[in-house]
């Protein structure tokens, strides 16, 4: 499995210029507020106030909890007024209808939960120590962000549909939401049901493929259902976050209409100068049209949300920050209103430096369908000891405190290894699969640990074909044949010395059991519940024979 490690993290964040493709260090220039602005902002201002909820804690209180083991996982629990689960916007339906999704509206304020507003954890200085921020369209959000009299932020996340699952790469932007949730705010995960038929470019060196409409849908469908589950079984409060789809607004969007209400708005330099426009021209292929709009696309979104659902801040990847701020620009332009923030956190990159993709080769998929939550730890248990750390601060919410002493743990002469990325595997598995989904992971691992006194089951070993390879033999060719010659005809091992290599070595396993002795045959009992065997060479190469 390759190596993953986060790129471009930086010790302090930058502010960049909106305009431009490329970082600067300044901030967003205010824009006069008109009248227009302050309906609107008051607008969003009403639609923020709702069902906040505030931490009441000073800095003494904050800092004790910070050095307790896991204090934000469990910091809804200790601090917030209400710990009910969340209603479940995430489970009420097990897929996404565009035009059911938009009526996920979040809740109305209800009058007299103001006066619990306190001083907030400050969620921007949050994702910056943990390597979660990259840049921010104005330092303002950082007061915004922690400021009792202000309602608490809502925030954005979009996903393009083009693929059935998000992948860990997505996972961090559920895990900024998530720390936005955590620290009181609202959040909106959203699904590019309308712009994943356009295709983004940002970091695309070729345009993308074009998906039919059924695709779409059901990719939509299986991405929302994703990210509630996650969301649903991580927030604490009610009605704390939704999931909503941009092809509800934009399905009924007519072309003059968007060319009078948005593209009158655009400058066509800006929107030549964006980083994932200027990388495509230059290039031989060249950009259609049709991508080329894409930044409007996301920039009206932002428009959209922050002028009905109170929306103020978009997060994404750093490849979304022409897209994002194509949104801010717009705000100010169209809206006339200030308030509007862009968040991006560094990319998490392979190995060889490209971007972790859903649409790149071997991605670690967040749905259960795709990738097992056995095989998704493992990725976590696997991860080389140098970029252990990083993951830690990244994908967990364990304190720094804790993750400080897994690494003074990893550099004593007593280390177990791999003990740090247990515990990796165990939090990020949690997170997206729940406890259900790490229990079954660590039962299949024990099930799988060759020498494991865990006795399989039919069930068990069933379990385990989707994740290791599987044939199937009839009973008569299986019983009674060698483990050597059994090794070799189902591909487990190429030839038959390598077999015998190996049984020497005590690296041959049937049913997690050695084998001693080159003369062992397989028998009746052998046979798990007479259906199935699982057969292991060394501690990773694995097969399960059915019995047919
Ligand atoms: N490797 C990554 N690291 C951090 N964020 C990522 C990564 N990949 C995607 N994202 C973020 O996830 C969000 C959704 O991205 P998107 O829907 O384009 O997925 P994608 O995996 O990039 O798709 P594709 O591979 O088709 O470009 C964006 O905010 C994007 O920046
Ligand atoms: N452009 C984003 C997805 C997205 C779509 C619509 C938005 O409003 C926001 C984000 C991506 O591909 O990564």
């Amino acid at each position: 499995m390759g190596s993953i490690f986060l790129g471009c993290v930086g010790s302090s964040s930058k502010v960049q210029s909106s305009n431009s493709g490329r970082p600067k260090k300044r901030t967003i220039p205010k824009t006069q507020r008109a009248d227009k602005g302050k309906t609107m902002a008051a607008a969003a201002s009403r639609t923020f106030f709702h069902g906040c909820h505030c931490f009441f804690h000073n800095q003494r209180l904050l800092l004790s909890l910070s050095s307790s083991p896991s204090f934000l996982t469990n910091l809804p629990t200790l601090l917030l007024p209400h710990t009910r689960r969340l209603r479940p916007f995430s489970s009420s339906s097990s897929s996404s209808s565009s035009s059911s999704s938009v009526n996920e509206t979040l809740p109305i304020h209800e009058p007299g939960k103001e006066s619990l507003l306190r001083r907030r954890f400050n969620v921007v200085e949050i994702l910056e120590q943990r390597g979660l921020l990259e840049s921010l369209t104005s330092d303002n959000l950082k007061s915004a962000c922690s400021d009792p009299n202000l309602p608490p932020l809502r925030v954005y996340c979009g996903f393009d549909p083009t693929a059935e699952s998000l992948h860990l790469g997505n996972l961090l932007g559920i895990v900024v939401l998530s720390w936005f949730l955590r620290c009181g705010h609202k959040a909106v995960a959203l699904v590019g049901g309308a712009t994943g038929r356009v295709g983004d470019p940002s970091g695309k060196s070729l345009e993308r493929p074009e998906l039919d409409a059924l695709t779409l849908e059901k990719n939509a469908a299986g991405i929302a259902y994703t990210v509630r589950r996650i969301l649903g079984q991580n927030a604490t409060e009610e009605d704390s976050f939704v999931v909503l789809d941009n092809y509800d607004w934009w399905k009924d969007f007519r072309l003059l209409d968007f060319l009078k209400q948005v593209g009158r708005y655009a400058r066509v330099g800006t929107m030549l100068s964006k980083e994932s426009v200027r990388r495509r021209v230059e290039s031989e292929q060249g950009m259609s049209f049709t991508e080329f709009t894409y930044q409007l696309l996301q920039g009206y979104d932002f428009v959209y949300l922050f002028e009905k659902e109170g929306v103020n801040v978009q997060i994404g990847g750093s490849d979304q920050w022409g897209n994002i701020t194509a949104g801010t620009d717009l705000i100010h332009k169209i809206l006339q209103a200030d308030g509007a923030y862009g968040l991006t956190f560094p990319l998490l990159l392979k190995s060889d430096g490209t971007k972790f993709g859903k649409s790149e080769e071997g991605a670690i998929w967040l749905s259960p369908s795709l990738l097992s939550p056995y095989k998704f730890y493992q990725h976590f248990f696997s991860i080389p000891d140098a970029d252990v750390s990083r993951f830690l601060k990244t994908l967990t919410f364990l304190s720094l405190e804790e993750i400080a002493e897994l690494e003074r743990e990893m550099k004593r002469p007593d280390y177990v290894p791999n003990t740090a990325q247990k515990r990796l595997a165990e939090e990020v598995t949690r997170f997206v699969h729940g406890e259900e989904g790490l229990q079954e992971a660590l039962k299949a691992t024990e099930a799988l640990r060759p020498g494991a006194e865990t006795r399989l089951d039919w069930e068990t070993i069933e379990r385990l074909a989707g994740d290791v390879p599987s044939c199937s033999m009839p009973y008569h060719e299986v019983l009674d044949l060698s483990l050597v010659d059994l090794s070799v005809s189902t591909g487990l091992l190429d030839t038959k010395s390598a077999a015998r290599r190996l049984l020497k070595q005590g690296g041959l396993y049937l049913n997690n059991s050695r084998v001693d002795s080159e003369g062992k045959k397989v028998e009746a009992e052998d046979i798990v519940d007479g259906k199935i065997l699982l057969l292991s060479a060394g501690k990773k190469n694995k097969l399960v024979v059915r019995i047919s």
